[in-house]
C-alpha cells in the first residue's frame, strides 16, 4: 500500500517512508491511497480469533512489504500484551477500557507499535539517529516516552504545555531520562503541536532526521483501529447495532474507528464527544471550520483547538452530508462531566475518568436516536491519572496501580522553552 499526502503535492510513500517522515514534505498528513475491505469470513468468525490474530489481519495491508509477515506478527503480539476489558454499565451501555498498558492510557498501543516499527527500520542503520518529536496534552507524551525508552538509535523530545497536564501525567513524561527529554512549553497544546509541525518542515533541521510520534504519524494512528474490532468481537453475540462514542481531542482515535468501518466493520454510528474545545461540533453546526485557542478543562488531554486528524475524517467521505450519516460531534462542559462521573458511579459503581465520562455523555445524549443499538464509550485513561478530580468528585479513594507507583516518587526533569526559536536552538545544540 502507498500513502498519499492530503495536500496532494508530495510523492507517494510506502509505510516505512511515511513512518520515518512522519509528515509529508508538502506539510500534508499521510493517508492510505486505497484499501481493501476485510474478508467477510474473517468478520463473521472474529469472535473465534485472538486479539493478536485480529490485529495482524487488520494492520497487514497498511504495512505490506515494509515489514516481513513474521516480524509484523511479533510486533503486534508485543504491542498488545495487556487486556482490553469490556464492562457493562447498564442495559445498553458498555465501556471498553483502553488503559491497561504501561502508562494507563489508550496511547500505549500506538506508541508501542510505532516504537517497534521504527526499531525494525533502524536496526541495520548503525550510525543513523532518528529524533522523534512529540506534542502532548497529557497522555501521548508518557506513552511515547515509555514506548521508546532505550530504543536503539532513537531520541525522543516531548513538548508539553506548562501547568496544563495532570501531576501524574507530568511525572510519566519527565522522569524516565536516558533517550527521553521533556520540554515544558509556555503555552497550550496547540502551540506545542504547531511548533512540532514547523520543525518538520524547517530546512535547517533536515539533518536531524526528525519524525513525529503523534497520531499524524501513520504508525501511531493506524493501530488505534484495533479497539473497535476488539469491542465488536465481544459484542457480536448480542446481534445488535453498535454505536461508539469516542472522547475526542486530536480526533485520531475516532478517525481510526471510522477507517475500521470503511474496512467493513459493521458499526452503525460514531459520536465524537468533546469538552468545551468544540471546533468540530461547531463545524458540523455552521459548516465553518474555525480553529481556536484551546481552553483548559478537567479532561485536559482533549484540550485541543485545532484537531490534526479532522482532515483525515473528511478524506474518508465525499461530502459533509455523507459524513453526517455516520458521525456527529457533541460538546460538554466540566460541570456536565462531573455529573456524568457521579451518574455512572451511582448506577454501576464504576469509576470513570473525566475523558471516559465525556464519552458516556455523548452516548447518553444520542441513545434515543438508536433504540436498537448498544453504545460503547471508550474509557481512554485510568482514573488515577486525574486523581484529584476523580477523588474529589466521587468522594472515593483510588488505589494507586503499580505502573503509577513506579514513577510517582521520581524526580521530574524538563527544560523550559517559550517559542519556536528556543526549540530549534535546543535541537541544534543537542547534536
Ligand atoms: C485520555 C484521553 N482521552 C481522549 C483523548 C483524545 O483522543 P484523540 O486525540 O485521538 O481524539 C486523549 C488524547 O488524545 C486522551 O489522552
Ligand atoms: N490527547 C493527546 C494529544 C495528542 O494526540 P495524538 O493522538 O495526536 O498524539 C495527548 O494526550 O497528548
Amino acid at each position: 500500500m502507498k500513502y498519499l499526502s492530503l495536500n496532494h503535492k508530495a510523492p507517494k510513500a510506502n509505510f516505512e517512508e511515511a513512518t520515518v517522515n512522519g509528515i509529508a514534505p508538502d506539510k500534508g498528513l499521510y493517508f492510505p491511497e486505497s484499501f481493501v475491505p476485510l474478508d467477510k469470513l474473517m468478520l463473521e468468525t472474529i469472535d473465534l480469533m485472538t486479539k493478536e490474530q485480529i490485529a495482524y489481519e487488520v494492520i497487514r495491508q497498511f504495512v505490506t512489504d515494509s515489514i516481513p509477515k513474521e516480524e509484523l506478527r511479533k510486533i503486534v503480539a508485543e504491542t498488545l500484551n495487556f487486556d482490553f476489558p469490556l464492562i457493562q454499565i447498564n442495559e445498553n451501555t458498555y465501556t471498553l477500557e483502553l488503559f491497561h498498558g504501561p502508562t494507563m492510557a489508550f496511547k500505549d498501543v500506538g506508541a508501542r507499535f510505532m516504537a517497534r516499527c521504527l526499531g525494525y527500520f533502524n536496526r541495520n542503520k548503525k550510525n543513523q539517529k532518528i529524533r522523534v518529536l512529540v506534542a502532548t496534552s497529557g497522555d501521548t507524551g508518557g506513552a511515547v516516552a515509555h514506548g521508546f525508552l532505550g530504543v536503539e538509535g532513537v531520541e525522543v523530545v516531548i513538548l508539553y504545555p506548562s501547568g496544563k497536564v495532570s501531576t501524574i501525567q507530568e511525572k510519566q513524561l519527565t522522569t524516565l531520562g536516558k533517550n527521553i527529554t521533556a520540554l515544558k512549553v509556555d503555552g497550550t497544546f496547540d502551540d506545542c503541536q504547531a511548533m512540532v509541525k514547523k520543525a518538520f518542515l524547517d530546512e535547517e533541521l533536515k539533518e536531524f532526521n526528525l519524525t513525529s510520534a503523534n497520531s499524524i504519524n501513520v504508525a501511531r494512528w493506524l493501530p488505534q483501529m484495533f479497539y473497535y474490532f476488539f469491542a465488536y468481537s465481544e459484542l457480536k453475540k448480542l446481534k445488535k447495532k453498535l454505536v461508539f462514542s469516542v472522547p475526542s481531542g486530536n480526533f485520531g482515535n475516532i478517525c481510526a474507528g471510522m477507517l475500521a468501518k470503511k474496512l467493513g466493520l459493521p458499526i452503525e454510528f460514531f459520536i465524537a464527544s468533546t469538552n468545551i474545545n468544540d471546533t468540530v461540533p461547531q463545524f458540523l453546526k455552521t459548516g465553518n471550520y474555525q480553529a481556536k485557542a484551546s481552553s483548559a478543562t478537567i479532561s485536559n488531554a482533549m484540550d485541543v483547538g485545532d484537531p490534526s486528524n479532522f482532515i483525515r475524517i473528511q478524506a474518508l467521505y465525499n461530502t459533509t452530508e455523507d459524513l453526517k450519516n455516520d458521525f456527529s460531534a457533541l460538546s460538554f462542559t466540566d460541570k456536565e462531566t462531573k455529573k456524568a462521573m457521579k451518574d455512572i458511579y451511582k448506577q454501576s459503581n464504576y469509576i470513570a475518568d473525566p475523558h471516559g465520562a465525556v464519552g458516556y455523555l455523548g452516548w447518553q445524549k444520542s441513545k434515543d436516536q438508536f433504540p436498537d443499538a448498544v453504545g460503547v464509550f471508550l474509557e481512554t485513561a485510568h482514573p488515577v491519572k486525574f486523581l484529584d478530580t476523580v477523588e474529589e468528585t466521587l468522594e472515593v479513594k483510588i488505589q494507586i496501580p503499580k505502573q503509577i507507583k513506579e514513577v510517582i516518587n521520581k524526580e521530574k526533569k524538563s527544560v523550559q522553552i517559550k517559542n519556536y526559536e528556543q526549540l530549534k536552538d535546543f535541537l541544534q545544540n543537542k547534536k
